[in-house]
């Protein structure tokens, strides 16, 4: 059956009509897959990442540019959180940072997060992601958009200009950085730290106002030129902090320039070496300056000798150098302690300097020896000066309450007769010095050629003397003491002689300081009261009528601590009873007052008899005298020596007498050669008499003789009468 016909048309319009909708709705459908898939790849190939995560972070989508940035594929990330993709080495805390991130996105803030991953080959990537929901329905949670700029180059840029503010700001150096005027643009904290300024008070000032290189003209000149010529410049500046005062600083000053090379900035870098410079200071001083007194060293006298030997051998002109050694200094030490000791080094650096020049040089050379450099000085000169030294430290100082006084032995050697260089000058000066002290102390004493035999001599002695005991070199004289009248023997000191069979006889004055400082005089100075005591238990079992033996006791053997013991053993060796002994201190050992009294009390414990030798030339302090358990004081015979002539002497020697006397000590002059003397001593009350004018020391044999041949003979009831 036929359609009608316009049932026909109307089929074929609607086919038509069908046809050419869905004609329309492929097309339609087409172009949107086509604009799909055209924004799909647009998506893929935007320059950043994008992203779509669900609401618990985990991704749904990446675009290929945030694929291929990550190196990760579909599969590998579809489903997951990024902090749960092992190759992106998302740790925590970033891990939850990103998670906090995306919570709040989905709650609705756009939210940039910052992520760093590591990226298969290694390489780190820094991204700035920015997270914000995709609106849907409002029960549904939304999925969030996620877009990200690789930001790593930034990030290393930034990365650096931090470390670089950092180092800036915490540098040690002090930065300082100038625009091309040398205006200053900013500088650190430790520039502010060196200086005293403050940043806001040094930006925009000229660097030249900061005083770099102060008062030096030429060093500004050089950074200048340098500039000018290389770009750079260092070097040492003096400068001045905001209060005044100058530091030292090393800097260096760099041009910092821009692509065209015009200058643009200056950068100065600043290290404070004022410490630095003040302990090289520091040590070159102690190289060459003695610490305790601040003078000059060994090494910067033998500088200051080499310059002035040249000077004056051009101009022809003549210099002295001294050596000078302080007598009996050890005992002060050893006594009174190291902190005396030290004062009084001070006392005589003080007064040595006070005494000179400014051109003259005083030197300390260790211990208590000094050196004086005289520029221009001859012979005579320089007696003068010795001479006004001497005086100088012949006046008593007070050292920490002691009363000292001291006095030196000098050796003078003269450029050009004794030497023409430092080597020589210093051992001929040395040499003059050994002959001062040999020769009495408290004196100086030239070069003179045969003086270093002498010096041999001394070691020659100090080892011969190390065999004198055994090889039975040592022998003993006597020297009677005689009552004030001259006539009554009261006694005899004991003084030890030495004849060596090729030296001959050596005098006690030369060799006993030899075995002091050898430590040899402990053994001797036994041997000695031995040999004396059981001379004297001889004598008076032989009917000689008792009198005292006084035996010398050196300050080293006073000191040493079995001293009582060894008296004590030799009068009963001797079996001589003990009030016949007496012992010669010198005045030495009172320089320390408590330890003399231990053991001068140890010794008259023992029924023994002090006397204080050579008194008056030494130490004693007087307020202690009364305190010594003392019998007798011995008048030094220098005070004796010139009672005729010299009216000091004599005031000096009526004083001692009337002191002993209120002391109720003895008193015993020594050293007695003249009537005049003895008169004079006799009339001021002077208890004993010792010297040339009644008998000179002698051997045993030849005492007994002398006191064989006297009239009348001793009285027998002598010891008594002293003792008293
Ligand atoms: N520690 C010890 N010291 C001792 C001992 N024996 C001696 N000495 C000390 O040696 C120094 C020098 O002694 P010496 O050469 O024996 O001189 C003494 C006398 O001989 C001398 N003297 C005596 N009378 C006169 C005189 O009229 N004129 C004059 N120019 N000299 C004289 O004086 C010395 C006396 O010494 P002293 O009485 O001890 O001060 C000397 O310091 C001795 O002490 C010893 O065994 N141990």
């Amino acid at each position: 059956m036929a359609l009608p016909l316009w049932l026909f048309w109307l089929v074929a319009a609607t086919l038509l009509g069908l046809g050419a909708a869905l004609f329309a709705q492929t097309l339609r459908t087409r172009r949107s897959l086509q604009r799909e898939r055209l924004a799909n790849r647009l998506i893929d190939h935007s320059p950043q990442l994008v992203c779509v995560l669900d609401p618990n972070g985990a991704v749904r989508h990446m675009n290929g540019t945030g694929r291929h940035w990550l190196r990760v594929t579909h599969p590998e990330i579809a489903g997951r959180r990024l902090d749960e993709i092992a190759t992106l080495g998302v740790e925590e805390p970033q891990a939850a940072t990103l998670r906090e991130a995306v919570a709040q996105a989905v709650g609705g803030a756009i939210v940039t997060h910052e992520l760093t991953v590591k990226r298969p080959d290694g390489g780190a990537m820094t991204l700035e992601l920015s997270i914000r929901a995709i609106p849907r329905t409002r029960d549904v949670a939304p999925n969030l958009l996620v877009e990200g700029r690789d930001i790593t180059k930034r990030k290393s840029v930034e990365d650096k200009l931090h470390l670089a503010a950092a180092v800036f700001e915490q540098a040690r150096e002090g930065f300082v950085i100038a625009d091309r005027d040398g205006r200053v643009v900013t500088v650190n904290q430790a520039f502010c730290d060196i200086s005293g300024y403050d940043v806001d008070e040094l930006q925009g000032q000229q660097t030249a106002a900061l005083g770099f290189g102060i008062g030096r003209r030429e060093v500004r000149r050089q950074v200048r030129t340098a500039l000018q010529t290389s770009g750079h410049w260092q070097g040492e500046v003096r400068t001045s902090r905001k209060d005044g005062s100058l530091y030292t600083c090393w800097a260096a000053i760099t041009q910092q320039r821009d692509a065209h090379g015009a200058v643009t900035h200056y950068i100065g870098i600043l290290n404070d070496i004022t410490q630095f410079r003040e302990v090289e200071r520091n040590l070159v001083r102690l190289a060459h300056v003695d610490t305790l007194t601040d003078l000059p060293n060994r090494s910067l006298l033998a500088d200051r000798v080499g310059q002035l030997t040249s000077v004056s051998r051009r101009d022809h002109r003549p210099f002295a150098l001294m050596f000078m050694d302080l007598d009996q200094f050890k005992n002060i030490n050893d006594t009174l302690g190291h902190s005396v000791g030290d004062a009084l080094l001070s006392e005589v650096a003080r007064r040595l300097q006070g005494s000179l020049r400014e051109v003259d040089t005083v030197a300390r050379l260790g211990g208590d020896e000094f050196a004086v450099l005289l520029p221009g000085a001859d012979a005579a000169g320089a007696e003068l000066v010795a001479s006004k030294l001497l005086e100088r430290l012949a006046e008593p100082c007070m050292v920490q309450g002691h009363e000292l006084s001291m006095t030196m032995s000098i050796g003078i050697a003269t450029y050009p007769s004794d030497g023409d260089d430092y080597e020589i000058l210093s051992r001929n000066a040395d040499t003059a010095m050994y002959r001062a002290k040999h020769e009495g102390k408290a004196t100086w004493r030239f070069f003179a050629a045969g003086m270093q035999q002498r010096s041999a001599r001394q070691l020659q002695l100090e080892s011969a003397l190390r065999r004198a005991l055994e090889r039975n070199e040592l022998l003993l004289h006597y020297q009677p003491q005689l009552d004030g009248n001259g006539e009554q023997l009261v006694g005899v000191e004991a003084l030890l002689r030495w004849k060596h069979p090729e030296f001959g006889f050596v005098s006690p004055a030369e060799f006993i300081p030899l075995a002091e400082t050898s430590g040899q005089i402990v053994a001797i100075g036994e041997w000695v009261l031995r040999t004396a005591v059981a001379q004297l238990k001889a004598w008076i079992d032989a009917g000689v009528p008792p009198m005292v033996v006084a035996v010398n006791l050196s300050a080293v053997q006073f000191r040493h601590v079995g001293l009582p013991n060894v008296v004590a053993r030799a009068l009963s060796d001797a079996g001589l009873p003990a009030q016949y002994l007496e012992l010669e201190l010198t005045e030495s050992v009172t320089a320390n007052p408590s330890a003399a009294i231990a053991t001068m009390d140890a010794l008259h414990a023992l029924g023994v008899r002090l006397s204080l030798d050579d008194f008056g030339t030494g130490y004693s302090s007087l307020s202690y005298l009364k305190r010594f358990p003392l019998h007798t004081l011995k008048i030094d015979q220098s005070f004796v020596r010139d009672i005729d002539t010299d009216p000091d002497d004599r005031a000096i020697v009526q004083a001692i007498i009337q002191m002993a006397r209120a002391l109720n000590l003895k008193t015993i002059a020594e050293g007695v050669e003249t009537d005049a003397q003895h008169q004079f001593l006799r009339r001021e009350g002077c208890d004993m008499m010792q010297g040339y004018r009644f008998c000179r020391p002698m051997d045993a044999a030849a005492l007994e003789m002398w006191i064989a041949g006297r009239e009348p003979l001793p009285s027998p009831n002598v010891v008594p009468m002293i003792a008293a």
